[in-house]
């Protein structure tokens, strides 16, 4: 961290120079990084993460001693524990994430941006005596596979324990990896974090300490991130968002890969021919849940690889492959259930699992709203008040989330673990509207399936702060994540497949499970159900399925989607699937304004789509 203004070495309080005397590394790069955080933020003492049991073992029962974890009930969730943040840190922070690369055009027109030495500047005032009280943990981590051939490194510094356990789950982390950086004196990102809560003598801590002021920073020319303020999920668990997207997108960018926002599924069809396909959707737009769906088909199985982070690579042929680099799911808990996702209720119940912002039951288990079709008569909500049914407020967080480890889940493939990856042969878009986007289509071209994640469109949901229900368009998934600029973003994907042919390229498919009916409802049933979407993909991937040309893509005709044994009105599958010409033409001016606003780094064989798409809606 070169840039850093560096703090008063003398402030060293007397443990800090011991742990860094006796640190388990001679990583030049990290010991000086170190010390220098620490003259800068002040900490009583540093923790060198080894990611060993016993350590779990202390920092969770540490936590727990603190007021931050319940240990709960051993019988029904083994070493799990429940935390509840400070109601204003809930979520991702969308307005308080910036890019700040050298210029503004490179953070570019759907990022916040502050000149990079000015934010360093700001934050490092921020961080100066921010860790007093408190241990300076060190967590050596790896995205993706120790084994790989450039294993992806990251040293996350922060003075939370939280966040330390959630990135063991989360991640690889500890001694190995430490070790085998140091072997190859490998780069690392720094990753500085601090909830910004500095304790002074005698001050006593709270449950969840954090800082009204946050700051999620990303700089992704020096491939660094400085978060501050928040101990919640996204922005705090570097390694995820910050890292393994925002940092990752940039170094895809220049590396001519792909870091996306995307699950991956493991299908294989009653021939037992095998596919993966990697799918986009908004945050709490379904990815988890659709990773790990059960399919309702006769004959088909699912297994899953990853649910929300896709590293696409290219072979040396050009043929796509594709990784999952995480080691742990941060799922949504409200909507998950035993009917809805048993996949993820039977590998949570194994327990290693910490619940945020759910609700405790009152024999020390954890409920929230969804996971069983009966509701509890009393719980503790995740504000700590007493509720009942009748208490007319939610008693988890809409946003509140289970961190468990990915092993713990049944179906996930084993191949999720092969540092290679897996061949990809399909990627879908999709996000949630109650209008016009029909349940599935097939982009024409690679083209015309980066034209439709250019233009995906999402209701906003209670994963980041702000307004829950707005349209917005979401490129790729990606809007919050992409960590340059987006118009070079979309340029990228176009430049992929001239790179390493188009013939190489994944099929692209745009689903949207959340089209409603008149009435409200949901149009087609969803969860499980979309195994029948999946069934036509793969078909359309073998070439057995048919589809009508539509102006937006190729449709299934209801015929041409395999629906024995639904329990749906057939007149609402056909309302799924329909595509109303003048519902498209309304879709236009948005999509217009929205290149207007990317400006003219918008490629021009995207803006050729949008022509093509007029054309078509008018012919
Ligand atoms: N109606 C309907 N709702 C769904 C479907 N799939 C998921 N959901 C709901 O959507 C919400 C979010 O689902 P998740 O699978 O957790 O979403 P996610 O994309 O993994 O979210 P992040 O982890 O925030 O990125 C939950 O409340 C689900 O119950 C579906 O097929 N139909
Ligand atoms: O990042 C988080 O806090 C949770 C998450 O997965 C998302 O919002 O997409
Ligand atoms: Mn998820």
């Amino acid at each position: 961290m070169t840039d850093i203004v560096v703090g008063n070495s003398d402030k060293l309080k007397p443990a800090v120079e011991e742990a860094l005397k006796s640190a388990p590394t001679q990583h030049q790069r990290l010991l000086d990084w170190v010390r220098e955080v620490a003259a800068l933020t002040e900490p009583e003492t540093i923790h060198w993460v080894d990611g060993s049991q016993e350590e779990w073992d202390r920092l969770t029962s540490e936590l727990v001693d603190a007021g931050t974890f319940v240990r709960l009930n051993e019988d029904e969730f083994p070493n799990s524990f429940a935390a509840f943040s400070d109601p204003e840190d809930v979520a991702r922070v969308e307005e308080r994430t910036f890019i700040c690369s050298s210029t503004r055009e490179g953070a570019g027109p759907t990022n916040n941006w502050v000149d990079p030495e000015e934010m360093k500047a700001t934050l490092t005032e921020k961080y100066r005596g921010c860790m007093r009280g408190r241990t300076l943990y060190v967590i050596p981590f790896v995205m993706g596979h120790l084994g790989a051939k450039d294993p992806k490194f990251g040293v996350e510094l922060t003075d939370s324990a939280y966040v330390v356990c959630s990135m063991r789950i989360m991640a690889t982390i500890g001694q190995d990896v430490l070790r085998t950086m140091e072997e190859k004196d490998a780069f690392f990102v720094e990753a500085l974090h601090s909830v910004g809560a500095p304790l002074d003598e005698g001050q006593d801590d709270v449950a969840w300490p954090c800082n009204p002021d946050k700051y999620i920073v990303q700089f992704p020319e020096d491939r660094a991130i400085w978060s501050f303020g928040s101990g919640y999920g996204g922005n705090a668990l570097l390694g995820k968002k910050c890292y393994a997207l925002r940092i990752a997108s940039a170094i895809a960018h220049d590396e001519g890969w792909l870091a996306e926002h995307m699950l991956i599924l493991k299908v294989t069809d009653p021939q037992g021919e095998t596919h993966y396909i990697s799918a986009a959707f908004p945050s709490a737009c379904g990815k988890t849940n659709f990773a790990m769906i059960e399919p309702t088909i006769e004959g088909w199985k699912a297994e899953m690889v990853g649910d929300d982070i896709s590293w696409i690579t290219f072979d040396d042929e050009g043929k796509p492959r594709v990784i999952n680099p995480e080691a742990g799911l941060f799922g949504v808990a409200p909507g998950t259930g035993w009917t809805t996702n048993p996949n993820a209720m039977r590998g949570v119940a194994k327990g290693n699992t910490i619940f945020t912002n759910v609700a405790l039951t009152d024999n020390g288990g954890v409920w929230w709203e969804g996971m069983t079709d009966e509701v509890p008569e009393h719980l503790i909500d995740w504000k700590g008040q007493d509720w009942t049914p009748d208490s007319g407020r939610p008693a988890a967080h809409p946003n509140s989330r289970f961190c468990t480890p990915i092993e713990q889940c049944d179906i996930v493939a084993p191949e999720y673990s092969d540092p290679d990856g897996v061949p990809l042969s399909a990627i879908v878009f999709g996000g949630r509207r109650k209008t016009t986007v029909p349940l599935v289509s097939e982009s024409f071209d690679w083209n015309h399936g980066v034209f439709q994640g250019a233009t995906l469109s999402s209701e906003t949901t209670a994963a980041a702060k702000g307004q829950v229900g707005v349209v917005r368009r979401d490129p790729m998934a990606m809007l919050p994540f992409i960590g340059y600029n987006a118009g070079d973003y979309l340029q990228h994907w176009v430049d992929i497949a001239k790179k390493y042919g188009e013939e190489n390229m994944p099929k692209i498919f745009y689903v949207n499970w959340f089209r409603r009916t008149p009435d409200g409802g949901f149009a087609w049933p969803g969860f499980g159900e979309n195994s029948r979407v999946v069934k036509w993909i793969v078909e359309r991937l073998q070439g057995t399925a048919g589809g009508k040309e539509t102006p937006v893509g190729i449709v299934p005709n209801v015929e041409d989607l395999d629906l024995t044994g639904l329990d749906a009105d057939p007149k609402d599958t056909e309302a799924a699937l329909a595509v109303n010409v003048d519902e498209w033409k309304e879709e236009l001016p948005g999509i217009d304004e929205w290149f207007e606003k990317l400006g003219d780094h918008v490629p021009a064989e995207v803006k050729e789509q949008r022509d093509a798409l007029g054309a078509r809606l008018d012919g």
